[in-house]
């Protein structure tokens, strides 16, 4: 049964990548290898032993998958930029073949009437700069900023939407306190100090892009709402904890100007004394919020969880993805509201929403995923009454465009409207991929 559901006359319908998922040729017209490209090859750090190398291929088929945007009648499309395509070596001499990659695909989206969304940085770090400290380098934030402003320079007034960092709580979580990302570090010591440069080096950005950058820039960050396990003091602790961890540490700092107090619980002696010139630096006001949504947690006090002492409670009955995420739709709904009550009236865009499920294989052009087009349905419902009750949101992009490499998973997992044939390349859009254009035609109203 379809709602007739009215979103905003310039709402933004997209879909999103990023550039090591999707590309490929990782070496190609002098570029260098990421972090990634080295991560991959560590034994056991990614699914049956998947690589970037080829991916989606989309590094030499980026002309006819601009087409096949404007076949599915997409209005806007979020890609990143990979800085070692640019910087080989992170800084100093630019990489012109590089440079004009994007400057490409820009000139084919803008064609196209297709929006351009640029993520500067979405996780794939020259291996020049891994090998410097990273993001444990105080060094990072100038290193990114220079980088930010030569594309700002590059794609002037062909791109308006910029964002800065992809997710900057995965680049710290996954890296530097778990080791499941590159640089597969677990220190308690590196993780806060490399959180700390992300969000300084997107402060400089923000602060490059206000010199002589035109358009709007935003900061995309992963939200997961937190729910405790029970009614108990502990489980309330455990809830604040694990709430301030992952979706307060970088949008109370970025809008508020100071940490969660939390922080300095869970780190303890190693939680660092920042300066309050930094703190100065990363509250630059920014244009617009992304927000990329995918589920929720219920947590429980948990004391041998260290350093959090909270872990997720299984939801046994929910229906789940294959990324065994708990498909929760209200969840959204909440974290959307919960930004404009905490952080006010930022405009806001979903930047990512999407999932993962057990395909089938396309039969005769056609392939069936009934349960990725209700996941968008329910999504974009909860998105709508978001609306209603006075969310200041502007777009949604759709998790994915194609299926493509989904890091540690490899090519295990496929989140695409369109599905990939990784043997052929050949690409086949699901009924998913119908939903959404319609929901695109008529502006939300067939949902
Ligand atoms: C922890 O979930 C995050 O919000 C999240 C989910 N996802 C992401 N972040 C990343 O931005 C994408 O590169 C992933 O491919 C995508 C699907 O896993």
């Amino acid at each position: 049964m379809t709602h007739k559901l009215q979103f905003p006359a310039d709402f933004i319908w997209g879909v999103a990548t990023s550039a090591y998922q999707i590309e490929g040729s990782p070496l190609a017209d002098g570029a260098a290898p990421s972090n990634w490209h080295r991560f991959c090859r560590v034994p056991g750090a990614v699914l049956n032993g998947d690589t970037g190398d080829i991916a989606c291929d989309h590094y030499r088929r980026w002309a006819d998958d601009v087409k096949l945007m404007k076949e599915l009648g997409l209005k806007a499309y979020r890609f990143s930029i990979a800085w070692s395509r640019i910087l080989p070596n992170g800084q100093g001499k630019p990489n012109e073949k590089g440079l004009d990659f994007y400057r490409n695909l820009v000139d084919a989206l803008v064609a196209n009437d297709i929006e351009p969304f640029v993520t500067l940085h979405h996780w794939d770090l020259p291996i020049a700069l891994d090998d410097l400290g990273g993001w444990a380098n105080r060094d990072a934030a100038h290193w990114f900023a220079d980088y930010a402003h030569l594309m700002f320079r590059t794609l002037e007034g062909r791109v308006q939407h910029w964002t800065t960092l992809n997710e900057p709580w995965v680049i710290m979580d996954a890296g530097y306190m778990h080791g499941v990302h590159p640089p597969g570090l677990r220190s308690l010591e590196k993780a806060p100090v490399a959180a700390h440069n992300l969000l300084r080096g997107h402060g400089l950005a923000v602060q490059a892009f206000r010199a002589d950058g035109k358009g709007q820039i935003g900061l995309v960050v992963n939200l997961e709402p937190k729910y405790a396990a029970s009614n108990g003091p502990e489980d309330a602790a455990a809830l604040a904890r694990a709430h301030a961890y992952m979706n307060r540490q970088f949008l109370d700092p970025v809008f508020l100007g100071a940490y969660p107090d939390e922080l300095a619980e869970i780190f303890g002696h190693d939680w660092p004394r920042f300066p309050e010139d930094d703190l100065k630096l990363i509250r630059e006001p920014i244009d617009f919020l992304g927000i990329n949504y995918y589920t929720r947690s219920v947590v429980r006090s948990d004391p041998t969880a260290a350093p959090l002492c909270a872990s997720p409670v299984a939801q046994t009955g929910a229906e789940h993805t294959e990324m065994k995420w708990e498909v929760f739709p209200a969840g959204l709904k909440s974290c959307l509201l919960w930004v404009k009550r905490r952080y006010g009236d930022i405009p806001l865009y979903i930047t990512e929403n999407g999932a993962a499920f057990a395909d089938p294989e396309p039969k005769n052009g056609r392939l069936e995923d009934p349960r990725r087009v209700d996941y968008f349905r329910t999504h974009l419902r909860a998105a709508h009454e978001a609306l209603q009750q006075g969310a200041n949101l502007k777009g949604y992009f759709a998790w994915s465009l194609v299926d493509n490499f989904e890091w540690s998973c490899g090519f295990a997992r496929r989140f695409g409207l369109v599905h990939v044939d990784y043997a052929t390349q050949k690409r086949t859009p699901k009924d998913s991929a119908s939903f959404y254009r319609q929901v695109i035609e008529s502006n939300g109203e067939e949902i």
